[in-house]
């Protein structure tokens, strides 16, 4: 049943359950962020505490959507799909909260879903207020029902427990194995803190810190990556001491340790392929200590100017932004490159994102398993292309933001079958020690189903022979 449009201006319920409703419906029928969807529904939204509440909601529920569907399907005797889209929407609201948000009375969420639900029910023609406080209440009063039997069910139970969708936990037994499958449905249901990556051409890590400490910011250094920290509390990073002055850059502690693998040196000339935002391009221009030259090229116009705010941001002059397509670098570049022109190059490749599934968690349940096939045959084409440019005995470091073989393996094993003049190098000694239990046996790195908080990268190193 399509998504019915409906007006929350005249709902008498708090207002910011209506708009995390309007969020929830907006992103299931239409593929703009969750991030952006929020910005744009509380946009009028004077107060920011209704504002983080909106967050709150929306973030919570599509990151418990599993577990909260599983729970409802069992009081309302089927599966929850079957009901309206509205009526799913607000059923998971006060499931959220009854379950997951102590600081709201019980009483509160489920008078709160109703009065919204009965605001909601003239727009679908019926009103569902009475099943909807029914099947709220039975929540609060049955016992909660045992997981589905690991034994006989592993990816039910997974998928239950963690959140992670069905197809995805099953794929996981399949590859992984049961015990990896749940450490990565474990990492991908985490909630991620805010990890910063600070710039050390302007500022030592445990001065910034120290700073921060002075000035009531609690923050630690990130276990793995040396240039890492992680905020102790939440708030919004453009506040923060040193962030007009580009002390730092948002960035998980894994994408902190892909720049190192080029083994950039001060001088050279380096491709950065699909570069932005710019966040490892920033990264490489530190460890270039900005002396040489990089090329950043992207397809999105928008997301070159993010590159471009960024680099200014954190005093990054090397860096000579290209809109293009990486697939076909000389045409690009025009004259500007020939083949063999640069010395390292770095193709951080768009993917599926299952690594940082955690981060979008309204992109899981819109993920599909076709999708790796279809970035496969990109990815190929991305490192044929940016291949012809790298120069004799230089180096290329393919990443993405997934680990699943279609992706990795499988485009660094395929490249590397049809090129004979490349081989493949171990990453280990670019990484600091923290890392190196993360190096595969074919000498890639894979932080997937880690247990240090950081995010699902891959990433290989390839040099060109000849
Ligand atoms: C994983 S993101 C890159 C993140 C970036 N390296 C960073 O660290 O901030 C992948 C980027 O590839 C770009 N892209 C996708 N297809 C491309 C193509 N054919 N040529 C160049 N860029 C492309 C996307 O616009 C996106 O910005």
């Amino acid at each position: 049943m399509p998504a019915e449009p409906i007006q929350l201006a005249d709902t008498p319920a708090s207002s910011s359950r209506a708009m995390a409703l309007a969020v929830l419906l907006a992103c299931q029928r239409n593929d703009r962020g969750l991030d952006e969807l929020i910005e744009q529904k509380t946009a009028a939204l004077p107060d920011p505490r209704d504002r983080a509440l909106v967050m709150e909601l929306a973030y919570g529920v599509l990151r418990r959507q599993e577990t909260i569907d599983w729970r409802l399907g069992a009081l309302l005797g089927k599966p929850l799909f079957r009901l309206p889209m509205i009526v799913q929407m607000l059923l998971r609201l006060g499931t959220y909260q009854l379950l997951y948000l102590d600081r709201i009375p019980a009483r509160a969420a489920v008078d709160e879903t109703v009065t919204l639900a009965k605001s909601s029910g003239k727009h679908l023609g019926r009103d569902w207020s009475g099943l909807i406080n029914g099947v709220l209440r039975n929540l609060i009063r049955l016992p909660e029902p045992p997981l589905p039997d690991a034994a006989a069910h592993p990816a039910e139970a997974l998928s239950v427990r963690y959140a992670v969708p069905l197809w995805l936990c099953r794929r996981w037994i399949e590859r992984l194995g049961a015990e990896q499958a749940e450490a990565a449905c474990r990492a991908s249901s985490t909630i991620p803190g805010v990890t910063l990556r600070v710039n050390r051409r302007r500022v030592d890590r445990e001065a910034l810190l120290e700073r921060w400490r002075q000035e009531g910011i609690p923050a630690h250094p990130t276990s793995v990556s040396p240039s890492g920290a992680t905020l102790d509390k939440g708030q919004p990073v453009t506040s923060l001491p040193g962030f007009l002055t580009g002390d730092f850059y948002v960035e998980d502690e894994a994408a902190q340790l892909i720049p190192p693998l080029l083994d950039a040196r001060p001088g050279q000339v380096v491709f950065d392929a699909c570069a932005a935002p710019g966040g490892k391009t920033t990264h490489l221009v530190e460890l270039m200590d900005n002396r040489g030259h990089i090329v950043a090229m992207d397809r999105q116009q928008e997301r070159l100017k993010l590159l471009q705010e960024n680099c200014r941001r954190l005093g990054a002059s090397v860096v000579q932004p290209v809109l293009g397509d990486a697939r076909t670098p000389i045409a690009a570049l025009k004259q500007a490159a020939s083949p063999g022109a640069f010395d390292r190059i770095l193709l951080d490749a768009p993917c599926s994102g299952v690594g940082v599934l955690r981060r979008h968690p309204d992109a899981k349940w819109k993920k599909h398993t076709g999708m790796f096939e279809r970035h496969r045959q990109l990815q190929r084409d991305l490192l044929t292309g940016v291949s012809a440019v790298l120069r004799p005995g230089g180096v290329l470091v393919y990443s993405t933001c997934s680990t699943e073989w279609e992706e990795t393996e499988a485009v660094v094993g395929w490249f590397c079958e049809a090129h004979p003049e490349w081989t493949r190098e171990s990453v280990a000694p670019w990484l600091p020690p923290a890392a190196l239990p993360f190096v595969t046996v074919r000498g890639a790195l894979s932080t997937m189903g880690n247990d240090c908080g950081m995010d699902g990268f891959y990433a290989a190193r390839l040099r060109k022979k000849t």
